[in-house]
């Protein structure tokens, strides 16, 4: 089978619908970042921090091409993987692409228990620059999401639950 590929912006879900999907289907999940992190030995944070945000999509890049030749996998990405069209050519050999979307309002009030993890997203903020700030990467962003997707996924007021079983109903009918 193919591979079930989440893209969309931070707060979206990737990681968490993924390790669902991934539970129910019995099929192996794997997380770009995580893989980073593993290669770099340390948080994305501190790889943004120490080694600049160029030297993270470089790992990225390479973590995704080694992986797309798989299958059989869900997948979940980072929120810029579509940065890269190379990413994004990969991904799409053997994955169907699930574009997790929402509201601003929807991905501010998910990345606000874990914003601190996300450095283009910051911490020591006050509720209104975060949604600024995650407002302003989804429009930068907005074109490339929408041209890389196969499939667009609503996020906004959905149990994680739900939207795992949307994805699955529809890999499921592929
Ligand atoms: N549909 C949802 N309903 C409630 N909380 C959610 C939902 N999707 C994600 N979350 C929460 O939002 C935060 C970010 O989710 P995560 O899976 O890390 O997103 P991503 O990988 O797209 O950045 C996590 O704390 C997660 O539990
Ligand atoms: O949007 C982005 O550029 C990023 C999103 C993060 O992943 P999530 O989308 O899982 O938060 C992570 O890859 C890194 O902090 C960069
Ligand atoms: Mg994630």
């Amino acid at each position: 089978m193919k591979n079930i590929v989440l893209i969309g912006p931070s707060g979206a879900g990737k990681t968490s619908i993924g390790k669902y999907i991934s539970n129910i289907l019995k099929i192996e999940h794997i997380d770009t970042d995580d893989l980073v992190k593993k290669q770099f030995n340390m948080s994305i944070e501190k790889i943004f921090y120490n080694y600049g945000e160029d030297c993270f999509r470089m790992e990225e890049a390479n973590i995704v091409k080694k992986i797309a030749d798989r299958d059989n996998l869900v997948i979940s990405t980072g929120g810029g993987v579509v940065i890269n069209k190379d990413n994004i050519r990969y991904l799409r050999k053997n994955g169907i692409l699930f574009l997790l979307t929402g509201n601003i309002d929807t991905l501010t009030q998910n990345l606000m228990s874990s914003r601190e993890q996300r450095p283009l997203i910051g911490c020591n903020n006050i509720y209104g620059n975060i949604h600024d700030k995650i407002k302003n990467i989804f429009l930068q962003r907005k074109d490339l999401y929408i041209n890389s997707a196969d499939y667009f996924i609503n996020i906004d007021n959905r149990t994680i639950e739900e939207i795992g079983e949307e994805i699955i109903w529809i890999y499921e009918k592929y």
